[in-house]
């Protein structure tokens, strides 16, 4: 991690709350108005009271978007046993929970020969300190700003200290945040330095998503821009 060179911004829908029952509908129209990747939540019932979709799903919606980045946000227990289902479903980045994890560098050298980017989430209550020892093996790292397992909660203000750990240790980092984000919350966390913007009902229940994409990398724009200068 070195160079110094603040990652891009990038807004990824979730599309949690979206109308899962016309699935590659809904991805398309968060393409169109904007998105520059989609953050899928996987839930297993175990790791998270709630459940969603797996590989198989991912695997159908891949030949209708060839080209879309698919974020896999891993809410599950054995992280371990989805890599190569999810990397010939045409996952690209896998992100498992490090609350879930026995073995972290097996897991990420099992990521990365499967031809995905490795991304680890922190639940709320995890420290930033548990993944410090590992964090040459990562790509992204996910901070989490509500419990998961549902979309639509309130935004945790108080884990943009982790946010601001990590961007000031880990310059080069993509860092993605996720929960309760959208357009009157957007500006403390693009001021504590994350660039990969997660965002489900605020996107998927607006009006109009395409003016919702705009304002969040704005304002993530505009943060980058600032730090640069005073660097
Ligand atoms: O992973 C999760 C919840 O577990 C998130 O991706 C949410 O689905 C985001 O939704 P909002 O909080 O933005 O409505």
């Amino acid at each position: 991690m070195s160079g110094h060179t603040h990652p891009c911004c990038k807004i990824g829908p979730s599309i949690l709350c979206a109308d899962l029952s016309c699935l590659a509908d809904e991805c398309r129209r968060m393409i169109h108005s904007g998105a520059d990747y989609l953050h899928l939540d996987v839930m297993d019932g175990h790791f998270v009271p709630n459940l969603t979709f797996g590989h198989p799903i991912v695997k159908c919606l891949r030949p209708k978007m060839p080209d879309v980045y698919f974020d896999m946000h891993m809410m599950v227990q054995n992280p371990e046993r989805w890599v190569e289902n999810m990397a010939d479903a045409g996952a690209n980045q896998y992100t498992f929970h490090v609350e879930a994890c026995d073995d972290i560098p097996a897991l990420c050298r099992k990521i990365q020969e499967s031809g995905m980017r490795v991304g680890v989430g922190l639940k709320p209550g995890t420290p930033v300190e548990t993944i410090l020892p590992y964090s040459d093996l990562f790509d992204v790292v996910l901070i989490m700003t509500v419990e998961p397992g549902f979309g639509g909660q309130r935004f945790m203000e108080d884990m943009m200290s982790k946010v601001q750990y990590l961007r000031t240790n880990f310059p080069d980092l993509d860092i993605e945040v996720d929960g309760g984000v959208g357009p009157s919350t957007i500006d403390v966390v693009a001021e504590a330095g994350a660039n990969m913007i997660v965002s489900g009902t605020a996107i998927t229940g607006a009006a109009d998503p395409s003016q919702v994409i705009a304002l969040l990398r704005n304002s993530v724009e505009n943060a980058i821009q600032k730090s640069q200068l005073e660097r």
